[in-house]
């Protein structure tokens, strides 16, 4: 019999199977799908788009539901059973990435490994970073962190802009750790980090622009009306090109030179392998750096922002940590990353900042690459999956009272981490194959930084022109975004001895 033969022999019935499997299970439930735009209108485009996404599935009684729109299918995951059910025990078929059209095709950002398929380029791109931080050695970087921290508690008491200080602080040490530029030169990349980050969370958030569900709009001219859109993703895509190129050239000419001081790129850029294609290897290097630039910068300042906001709002919890640190550190000390077992309510407050305001409330979508069964759902192939941290993170089983700020509720009745209550860390960074390659050099980052903080001040309201406290807001960015951060705020830092004023060297009081 012809090969033609035998390969339809196979497939007519297969196709048969597959369809009478996709009509005997039905798509999770969802709003109702109206003729043509399905749930185009039903999809929360603003800010909190979480909040919106949970009370869909409290309506629905489900922890899993499905909207549609105009050829988009989307799937929200709102536990950590079917989380951990999918994206980790079928991380194989759930841990691609969606297209997108704006941020993706228009912005450029399509070639960086956050937000690429799970490809040749992404396993290259993402073995880069994974190798420079390696999980197995968190300390490889310490020293970077400390003093970008040190150089934070100087500045902290003078600052009138608290948001642009993390910033800093937060650009300093990722400049240093992808390329090796340090200090005051680091800041040079600030304005064109923040730029380009803030761009990337909201074009990258699901629902924020039309073309991404219309991708034939990204043929309008930009002068058309309604096409804003456009003007901004050429502005924006400025803003990614030169964040990708311009730190990566001066640490390539520093290697050149022999001048580089040691970096996720300049350890990449070495391992070159000159006979192979060197450019594309090059290529490589210089998106997978840029990811790692731009995964950890506002990250990290969302979870100090949230930090210096809990501890305005809840001043008993810095009463009972300023406590600890006294028992532990002695006069003038300030802490170190050996210090972290003997300060378990630091490491609880760390906890709940990642648990009580998630800074990336629906990770980074993934995209489902095979039509698979769930539960007696239908889970169609490419549809984009969005799973919800923010609910994990508040729910009530895992989490009792789950609006409430409090570390202790990580701490055993000894004081000690009980080790009963989730980690945070397990859904905050991400799940499968796609979980943060950062997540180790964060942890540290933000814990180093809320112990010194702690140590060294009295994080405090600032006052009217009466000289009365004025009561803090605790506002969030309420825009669509990917990453969940705080608004600028105000509050004042009030030293807490002159011992360790004298360990930094300065004078903390404002001048
Ligand atoms: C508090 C700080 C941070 C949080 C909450 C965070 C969270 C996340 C989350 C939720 C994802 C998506 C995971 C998924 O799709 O399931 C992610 C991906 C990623 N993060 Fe982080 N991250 C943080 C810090 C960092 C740092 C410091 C770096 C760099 C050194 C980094 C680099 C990346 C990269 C490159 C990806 C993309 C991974 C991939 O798609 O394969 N992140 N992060």
């Amino acid at each position: 019999m012809p090969k033609i033969y035998i390969i339809a022999l196979f497939l007519i019935p297969l196709f048969y199977v597959l369809r009478a499997r996709r009509n005997t299970y039905r798509l999770p439930p969802g709003p109702r799908k109206l003729p043509i735009v399905e749930n185009l209108f039903d999809m929360p485009r603003g800010g909190y788009m979480w909040l919106d996404y949970a009370a869909m599935c409290r309506r629905y009684k489900s922890d899993i539901i499905h909207l549609s729109a105009l050829g988009n299918s989307i799937i929200v995951l709102n536990s950590a059973r079917a989380v951990n059910d999918l994206l980790e025990k079928r991380s194989s078929i759930y841990s691609s990435r969606p297209s997108s059209v704006m941020l993706g095709e228009l912005m450029g950002w399509g070639s960086t490994f956050i937000f690429r398929p799970n490809d040749d380029a992404w396993k290259a791109q993402r073995k880069i970073v994974t190798q420079a931080i390696p999980p197995t050695d968190p300390k490889r970087f310490h020293s970077k962190q400390i003093s970008a921290t040190h150089d934070l508690l100087r500045v902290l008491p003078q600052s009138d802009d608290i948001m642009k200080s993390l910033q800093t602080w937060a650009v300093i040490f990722i400049t240093d750790i992808t390329y090796g530029i340090q200090g005051d030169e680091a800041k040079l990349y600030l304005p064109t980090a923040i730029g380009a980050v803030e761009s990337m969370a909201i074009a990258g958030t699901p629902g924020a622009f039309y073309v991404d569900q219309i991708p034939i709009l990204k043929y309008v001219p930009e002068w058309f009306p309604g096409a804003s859109f456009k003007r901004k993703a050429r502005e924006w895509n400025k803003l990614r090109i030169k964040m990708t190129e311009d730190a990566y050239l001066v640490t390539k000419a520093r290697l050149a030179a022999g001048t580089a001081t040691p970096s996720l790129t300049s350890l990449a850029l070495e391992e070159i392998n000159h006979t192979q294609d060197v450019a594309y290897q090059e290529e490589v290097i210089k998106t997978a750096s840029v990811a790692a630039y731009v995964g950890g910068s506002d990250t990290t300042v969302a979870a100090l922002g949230a930090f210096l906001i809990a501890m305005l709002m809840n001043p008993e919890v810095q009463t009972k940590a300023h406590h600890e640190l006294e028992k532990v550190l002695g006069p003038g000390d300030l802490p170190s990353f050996s210090d972290e077992p003997m300060l378990p309510y630091i490491t609880a407050i760390v906890r709940e900042i990642l648990r009580h305001n998630p800074i990336t409330p629906f990770a980074f979508p993934h995209l489902l690459i095979q039509d698979d069964i769930y539960e007696g759902y239908f889970l169609p192939k490419g549809s984009i999956i969005m799973p919800s941290i923010w609910s994990i993170l508040h729910n009530v089983e895992d989490y009792p009272e789950p609006e409430r700020f409090n570390p202790s509720r990580f701490l055993d009745s000894h004081g000690k981490l009980n080790p009963n209550i989730k980690d945070p860390a397990t859904a905050a960074f991400g799940f499968g194959r796609r979980v943060c390659p950062g997540k180790q050099i964060a942890l540290a980052s933000i814990w180093i930084a809320v112990a010194s903080i702690l140590t060294c001040y009295t994080i405090e309201p600032e006052l009217d022109e009466n000289g009365k406290p004025i009561k803090p807001k605790g506002e969030w960015y309420s825009g669509p975004t990917l990453f969940n951060h705080p608004l600028p705020f105000k509050c004042r830092f009030i030293p807490r001895s002159k011992d360790v004023q004298a360990s930094l060297g300065v004078s903390l009081v404002k001048a």
